[in-house]
């Protein structure tokens, strides 16, 4: 048996989506609370949900990571049972810890499903653990959670051959032409500017996913591709890391390209950001400007992301880590302490009116 020694579970912690449309005004509520995003673009996101029936890929997709996680640690011998928490919809990451301090958990690792930097990809799962553990109180299980991992090495190989499967479904004629064009969420230029700790510079989040981007181009055989944000959300004069895919399809076009492959790399599976603002809004930009569009596979369904996370388990029972990358990768806390003094502190508020 190779449990890993001082832990006796491990909590898969995610953002959580609606699962029926009745569920999609409380849960987009429960993620802009106090995040000043106009009552317009909740509109339009519900519409986005709406779309879909009501339900979010994500829990699903989730769910089948952690089908895979297990079936990964039966194989490997680890003794880990694996729970599923989320910071925005059901099942709430407060009612799962309080499951695990049931079942007699003391101690946990934490796997987080966003591999970055930054208040969004980071600061906000310390939060959730430390609400979590003080929601249950004494005897609440430790919480220690994983790193950044945005530059695993599996992760890389999984986005590069995701990225070469794409070019191949492109037509013939247009295939090696294509340009390749790396996604990820936006964020406000101010959160983007105190990511990670202050004495590092800033701007973590977003040179962890401009690395990302060159490590997968590279180990795809692409040496010339663009970084371009997604899923703007806040209000309008509120600057937020560009351009916008959608605005970049159209230079690209103007400057007579043909064909895109369109690579997410700032999301770990098919979420609703993925399937909508990229297999639905993209593909139609992409459409009405004749381009040839093709999006690359995310890693969260390829086998290799479960190996992957037993990695990672492995590395907090004394392995070594595996990287690629050279930027900074932060974001082990243990019980939702802070990683570095003064890291990712949120963006400022604008005014709510
Ligand atoms: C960096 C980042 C990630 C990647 C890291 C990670 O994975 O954690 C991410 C993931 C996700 N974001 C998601 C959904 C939403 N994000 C929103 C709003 C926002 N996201 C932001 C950033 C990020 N978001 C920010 C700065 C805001 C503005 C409000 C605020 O300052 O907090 C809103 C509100 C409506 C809107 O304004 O769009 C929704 C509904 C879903 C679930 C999708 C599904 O249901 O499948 C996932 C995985
Ligand atoms: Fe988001």
């Amino acid at each position: 048996m190779t449990t890993p020694s001082g832990f006796d579970a491990l909590l898969l912690l995610s953002f959580g989506g609606p699962e029926k449309p009745e569920d999609v005004r409380p849960f987009l509520e429960n993620v802009t609370r106090g995040r000043g995003v106009p009552p317009e673009r909740l509109d339009d996101v519900a519409q986005h949900y709406m779309h879909f029936g009501g339900v979010s890929p994500i829990n699903r997709l989730n769910r089948e990571i952690i089908a895979a996680v297990e079936a990964e640690f039966a194989l490997t011998g680890i003794e880990l049972p694996v729970y599923f928490g989320n910071r925005n919809w059901h099942p709430m990451v407060e009612d799962t810890v309080a499951e695990m301090a049931r079942d007699g958990v003391r101690s946990a690792l934490v796997f987080p499903t966003s591999a970055w930097g930054g208040y969004s990809g980071c600061r906000q799962y310390h939060e959730d653990i430390a609400r979590a553990r003080d929601a249950y109180g004494p005897g609440a299980p430790a919480l220690r959670k994983i790193r950044q991992y945005y530059d695993h090495p599996l992760m890389v190989e999984s986005f590069a051959d995701a990225i070469v499967a794409a070019r191949r479904r492109l037509p013939e004629e247009r295939r090696d032409a294509a340009r390749l064009v790396f996604t990820a969420h936006s964020v406000p230029v101010s959160a983007d500017a105190t990511a990670g700790p202050p004495s590092d510079g800033g701007h973590l989040y977003s040179r962890q996913v401009a690395e990302a981007s060159k490590l997968c181009a590279a180990a795809a055989g692409v040496d010339d591709f663009d970084l371009v944000w997604q899923s703007r959300s806040g209000p309008p004069q509120i600057p937020w890391l560009d351009p916008d895919i959608c605005d970049h399809l159209e230079s690209l076009s103007a400057g007579g390209v043909d064909a895109v492959i369109v690579c997410p790399v700032g999301f770990v599976s098919d979420h609703l950001e993925v399937v909508w603002d990229l297999d639905t809004e993209g593909a139609e930009k992409a459409a009405e400007l004749g381009m040839s569009y093709s999006r690359v596979g995310t890693p969260g369904s390829d086998p290799r992301f479960a190996t992957l996370i037993r990695t990672l388990v492995e590395e907090y029972s004394g392995g070594t880590p595996v990287r690629l990358g050279s930027e900074p990768a932060y974001g082990t806390s243990q019980d939702g302490s802070l990683c570095n003094v003064g890291c990712c502190e949120p963006a400022k508020r604008p005014a709510r009116t």
